[in-house]
């Protein structure tokens, strides 16, 4: 057997589809670093079924898909295919060829195997590679890495390689297999054992239980037999006294219902009786209220009739009639100056109460007059107080010329001293309000030049600010300016143009003869209302004149326009002019402030003659309310005599004509009248009422007899039920049990299963029986079937554990057969390997003596593997402790070694001889060829030595960047390849 060729399509850096074709023998595959070598092996390592990403040199599975490179798109699926030769059926596989496919796509992660083309498992591809030697840890792939490592791994990793050997790796995997399979009989016996022993658990106690019922049943069914008898007598026996005892009831009902209609009679009738007699009750208690006022009435007529006869008698006696007349005449005179005076009071409380509510008002007037006015005058106080300040600031700027620059005003304080000054030019113009931001703006700065008689006296100023080092200004002496005017062809463009004013020399006053200076400054600037006609006029006269607008804009000479807002007022005339104004506002102000305190002062005294008037008022007002108040009193007491008076008069009168006696007896003998027929009326009442209280007693009599026999009829009717409703129960009772424990209905058991009995005896028996059931205490008839069902369940699962325990012991026979057959395979093939290695060793040292040792000779199914080598001239060493070189030829002998021993078909060297000197490089290569007979060797090498042995020789390039591509060379060109790496 031997691989024919690889097939790798999208695998690490093989992006295209490659072929790469090997025969037995040495193929040496060569080229510069980094171009693709080893990966061949992982492609190898891979199909072969290895799922370590660190062994293919990855971090996760995916990176063994082509992943792109600068010209390149990464692939989305890695594909390998190993073909190998199987004509010698060394693989157990009835083909000729193999081939051996694994696939991995990039979007799911999702791999494929195949054999033959046909998808299997990856553990079919590791069952069928199993016995070739081309497992996972058989020497069919070895890189530089797993040689350098070799060296110093620890013992037990060494041992993998010689279990792969040795041929045990199938027995260690069927022996895995087993304890697996053990365990899950261990735990399913365990599962059994404890099931089985819960049941044996419940076995017993179901046992006792289940004969205890079945003793029941047998107690049960005699019971039955006895007791269903019992029940139909009883039954039978009730039913006939309930029908007995509901007839006597229904008749007692009737009677009930009889006698209840009679009570409900008499009832009514009583209650009938009852009504009229209370209200009989009604009348004669009203008809004595009547007679009682009739009777009251008598006695107060016959009480006055003693009195008017007294009273007379008196009043005859006593009373003189001309006297009364004369003082009621007298009554009725104090009683009208009584009336007169009360009358006079009222008005003049009235008059006094509108007064003082006069004043009230006046006062309250007067307050808010007095407020308003201080408020006023506040007010004024404050507009005063901003006045004089702003006057201050003005007189500061107009007077003290504080506006001015400093060298100005030093001129203007040394005038008097100074020769021919005549004044600031500002401080001489006058013009009228609405020219005055005009002629500001015309002047400019020239507003604060020093306007002097002479030149001569202009230089004197000027030396003298600069002898003082009182600061600069402009001085324009009279005697000396030039009138600058308009030309005259000009003067008509402008009278012509719209907005036109005038010449701004034209609209200014002044007293001092300075007519030079103001045409100077004046004569040539024009005066228009706005900026568009300043424009205008401006291009009209070439711009040869500057144009000043009411507003204070301005077009320069040349035509420049200067213009905007002012921050303020500020130009020397409006200053002057608002000095003037507010002087006189200030004037007027005290004025105002003068009249208004004289005002105020008035106001106060008023205020003060008002309180004093209300005062004196209020307290002739409290007076005249006590004089009205005695006053009234006055007159009540005179009006009141007066009445006595005239009612004694009119009395008088009365007795003397005897009217009053007259009516007194016709009314006192009608008083009389009424008594009678009232106290006749009250005794019918009373005559009848006792009639109705006969026959009312008749009534209840009646009553109370039927009363009683109802109560009779009641509780017979009450014992009759309460012995009905027993013997429904007991009767309830006895079915339900028929039910219940027999589940039979009556009509069933009296036509099926009754027979005749005496039912003393029965009664007897069923007793015992009862008795019987009772002492067996609880049972459970359920227990019968449950030990059925749990008994038979023991039986099956018994059953089980025995089979178990059987299994497991052919388990364990099993494993330690193949422990048996490791140990004995392992032990010859570790003794052949260690000859065979010690005879390497010597070869490719030339000398010396090598030993592979147990790590632990007692355990020999899990030992490692020591190493102890002694080089010619050395002392003997443990592997660890010699050079990289060294150690890769220690390593190179035991893999040569373990190839004499088990011969594998295929065998990839990767840079395995990179460390070797030149001279042991050979002595490998040689070896290689020595076995090439029986093993197919693919090396990855950069070594001209090796090359040199190979049959068949491939250079790895990487023309397009970043994609291998493997060509057939020659010696040659491989070694030149090699040497570019
Ligand atoms: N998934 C991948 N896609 C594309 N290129 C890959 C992928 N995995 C590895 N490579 C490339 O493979 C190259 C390494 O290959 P390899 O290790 O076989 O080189 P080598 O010829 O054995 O080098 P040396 O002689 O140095 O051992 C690197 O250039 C790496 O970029």
């Amino acid at each position: 057997m031997h691989l024919k060729r690889i097939e790798l399509h999208g695998f690490k850096s093989f992006a295209d589809k490659s072929v790469i074709e090997f025969q037995p023998g040495i193929t040496g595959i060569v080229g510069p670093n980094g171009c693709g070598k080893s990966n061949i092996s992982d492609a190898v390592r891979w199909v072969l079924g290895e799922q370590s990403v660190k062994s293919l040199r990855g971090s996760n599975m995916a990176d063994v898909i082509f992943n792109g490179s600068e010209d390149r798109k990464p692939q989305s699926l890695a594909e390998v295919t190993l073909v190998f030769d199987n004509e010698d059926r060394f693989m157990n596989f009835d083909y000729n060829e193999v081939e051996i496919t694994r696939r991995l796509y990039r979007q799911n992660n999702e791999a494929e195997y195949l054999i033959n083309k046909e998808p299997c498992r990856l553990k079919d591809i590791v069952d069928l590679i199993m016995d070739t030697g081309l497992g996972r840890d058989s020497l069919s792939i070895i890189s530089q890495g797993n040689i350098s490592t070799f060296a110093d791994s620890k013992p037990e990793e060494r041992r993998g390689m010689f279990e792969e050997a040795a041929g045990v790796a199938k027995y260690k995997k069927r022996k895995l297999e087993s304890i697996r399979k053990l365990e899950r009989t261990k735990d399913n016996l365990d599962r059994v054992e404890d099931i089985c022993l819960e049941l044996e658990k419940q076995i017993a106690p179901l046992k006792r239980q289940k004969e205890k019922a079945e003793v029941y049943l047998e107690l049960k069914d005699q019971l039955q037999s006895i007791e269903v008898s019992v029940l139909v007598k009883e039954i039978e026996n009730l039913s006939e006294s309930l029908k007995d005892l509901n007839v006597s009831l229904d008749f007692l009902d009737k009677e009930k219902v009889t006698i209840d209609g009679q009570i409900l009679l008499n009832e009514q009738q009583n209650e009938t009786l009852k009504k009229k007699m209370y209200d009989l009750d009604q009348e004669v208690n009203g008809l004595q209220g009547q007679l009682l006022t009739a009777m009251n009435n008598v006695n107060e007529l016959e009480t006055q009739k003693v009195e008017i006869d007294t009273n007379r008698k008196h009043i005859l006696e006593n009373t003189d009639k001309e006297d009364l007349q004369a003082r009621i005449a007298q009554m009725k005179a104090i009683l009208q100056d009584a009336v007169n005076e009360y009358n006079d009071r009222v008005h003049r409380y009235n008059e006094t109460k509108e007064e003082k509510m006069d004043l009230e008002a006046s006062q309250e007037r007067n307050r808010n007059d007095m407020m308003a006015l201080r408020q006023n005058i506040e007010n004024l106080n404050l507009q005063l107080h901003n006045n004089r300040a702003r006057k201050e600031q003005l007189i500061d700027v107009v007077e003290n010329k504080s506006g001015y620059s400093y060298g100005v005003r030093s001129v203007m304080k040394a005038r008097q001293s100074l020769n021919g000054i005549i004044g600031v030019l500002g401080d001489l113009l006058e013009s009228d309000p609405e020219y005055e931001l005009a002629l500001s703006t015309a002047l400019g700065n020239a507003v604060q030049f020093v306007v002097t008689k002479t030149d001569e006296g202009a230089r004197d100023a000027i030396r003298f600010l600069k002898d003082n080092k009182s600061g600069r200004a402009t001085f324009l002496p009279v005697e000396t300016m030039q009138a600058r005017r308009i030309r005259e062809e000009h003067q008509v463009v402008c009278q012509n143009t719209s907005g036109y004013l005038g010449v701004m020399s034209d609209f200014v006053r002044y007293n001092t003869p300075i007519d030079s200076v103001v045409l100077n400054q004046l004569g040539h600037i024009i005066l228009v209302d706005t900026l568009e006609h300043a424009s205008a006029l401006s291009r009209a006269t070439f711009a040869r004149y500057k144009v000043v607008t009411l507003d204070g804009e301005v077009v320069n000479v040349g035509g420049s326009l200067t213009g905007g807002s002012y921050k303020q007022q500020s130009s020397s005339f409006a200053s002057k002019r608002e000095l003037e104004m507010i002087k006189e506002v200030i004037e007027s102000q005290e004025k105002e402030m003068t009249e208004k305190k004289s005002k105020l002062n008035d106001l106060d005294n008023m205020a003060r003659e008002i309180s004093h008037n209300l005062l004196q008022k209020q307290m002739s007002f409290a007076k005249l309310e006590v004089v009205v108040t005695n006053k009234k009193s006055d007159l009540q007491v005179a009006k009141s005599e007066y009445e006595n008076l005239t009612n004694r008069s009119i009395e008088l009168s009365e007795i003397q004509s005897g009217a009053q006696d007259n009516q007194l007896i016709n009314e006192l003998n009608e008083a009389k009248k009424r008594r009678d027929r009232l106290t006749e009326a009250i005794q019918a009442k009373r005559e009848l009422r006792m009639s109705f209280v006969n026959e009312n007693d008749k009534i209840e009599e009646t009553l109370r007899a039927s009363r009683s026999h109802l109560r009779e009829i009641q509780s017979d009717m009450t014992q009759k039920q309460i012995e009905k409703a027993k013997q429904e129960t007991e009767l309830s009772n006895y079915l339900l049990r028929l039910n219940d424990e027999y589940k039979m209905t009556y009509e069933y058991a009296k036509e099926e299963l009754a027979t005749e009995v005496n039912m003393h005896e029965a009664k007897e028996t069923v007793r015992l029986l009862r008795h019987k059931i009772d002492s067996l205490g609880n049972v459970n008839l359920q227990a019968i079937e449950d030990y059925q069902d749990v008994s038979t369940r023991y039986e099956s699962l018994n059953t089980q554990r025995l089979d178990l325990i059987s299994a497991q012991d052919s388990i364990l026979k099993a494993i330690d057969e193949m422990d048996e057959i490791m140990v004995t395979r392992f032990s010859e093939t570790f003794e052949k390997i260690n000859k065979e290695f010690n005879i390497v060793f010597r070869n490719l040292f030339g000398g010396g003596r090598a030993e592979l040792r147990y790590s632990d000779p007692d355990n020999i199914l899990e030992t490692g593997i020591d190493i102890d080598v002694q080089p010619p001239g050395k002392a003997v060493q443990n592997i660890t402790l010699f050079s990289g070189g060294e150690k890769a030829l220690i390593a190179i002998s035991c893999l040569f070694a373990i190839l004499r021993v088990r011969p594998v078909p295929m065998c990839i060297l990767d840079e395995v001889e990179a460390a070797l000197d030149v001279a042991n490089v050979e002595r490998f290569a040689k070896y290689l060829k020595e076995f090439s007979s029986e093993t197919q060797f693919i090396v990855v090498t950069h070594r001209e030595g090796t090359m040199e042995e190979c049959d068949l020789l491939y250079g790895a390039t990487m023309q397009q960047k970043g994609v291998t591509k493997l060509v057939s060379v020659k010696l040659k060109d491989a070694i030149d390849l090699a040497q570019t790496a």
